[in-house]
């Protein structure tokens, strides 16, 4: 391992990336320790799911630098970057479940796909995985048409940790769930999470799933990362954009788009 246990498990540095015009990520500046759990906030638009894509290597970064456990992402490409996301989970907003494999391979998919495990044994991690969310076995041979929004993010996460894995994105995990369901989620969430002992981040625009699931927060506004700190710090921030952002306000610095023409 090229990094030491003191360094950050996810650290962005500089990041800029534009659409031909349009800035998007502007100086991004983030990093997140080994084991803790940082949630980024901000509103629609503002660049959290590009920010996550090029964390992920979806998109490329235009410039900066984006090292995960020491290796960097920006201009890594083929199998030195598969190897990078070999250490990654990832629960995608609306759970993203083929719809054509039952909810156990869905589970299991990134151990048969991505590590060779053999269909017996994937089969049996499928299960435990279940079984941690809150799943009975049962459920393993439905197909994700037959279940409930909640059960579906339910499997979601239980693909998410199937591989054992060090860092855990979480991409809206409880958009479409009613508050108690949303709680249900967040509860989990934190549970394995800390279970796996991993490093978590999320983006969300949940103040539930927030306060829930944050031991970091950071929210990102016009391309750059204005504010970060302990969660227990939100509400004092001190910051009128955070300020306005939690408490959902119309008024202040953070302009509303009221989709005018
Ligand atoms: N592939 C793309 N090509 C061009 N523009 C894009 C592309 N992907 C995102 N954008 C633009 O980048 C900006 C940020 O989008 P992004 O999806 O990251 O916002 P977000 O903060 O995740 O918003 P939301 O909370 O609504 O999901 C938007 O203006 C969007 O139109």
């Amino acid at each position: 391992m090229s990094a030491t246990d003191e360094s950050p498990m996810l650290k962005l540095t500089g990041v800029n990336k534009a659409f031909g015009p349009k800035k998007v990520l502007n100086g991004v500046d983030l990093s997140v320790p080994r084991g803790q759990s940082l949630v980024v906030i901000g509103g629609s638009g503002t660049g959290k799911s590009v920010m996550l894509k090029c964390i992920l290597g979806l998109l490329r970064a235009d410039s900066g630098s984006i090292t995960v456990d020491g290796a960097e992402v920006v201009g890594t490409r083929g199998r030195a970057l598969d190897e990078i996301r070999a250490k990654f989970g990832m629960l995608f907003q609306g759970a993203a479940l083929f719809d054509s494999l039952r909810v156990w391979e869905n589970v299991a998919f990134g151990l048969i796909q991505g590590r060779g495990t053999k269909r017996a044994d994937a089969h049996e991690i499928a299960i435990d995985k279940l079984t941690k969310v809150g799943l009975s076995p049962d459920v393993g041979n439905l197909y994700p048409a037959e279940l409930s929004g909640g059960m579906q993010k339910r499997v979601g996460l239980a693909r998410a940790i199937a591989t054992d894995p060090e860092i855990i994105f979480f991409d809206e995990p409880t958009t479409g769930l009613d508050p108690i369901m949303a709680d249900v989620i967040n509860h989990l969430i934190v549970e394995r999470v800390k279970e796996l002992g991993a490093t978590a981040l999320s983006i969300t625009h949940d103040m539930g799933s927030v306060r829930k699931i944050a031991d970091r927060v950071a929210m990102i506004h016009g391309g750059k990362i204005l504010w970060e700190g302990p969660v227990a710090e939100l509400e004092n921030s001190g910051n009128p954009y955070v300020e306005q952002f939690i408490h959902g306000r119309s008024e202040g610095p953070i302009r509303v788009d009221m989709g005018r023409k």
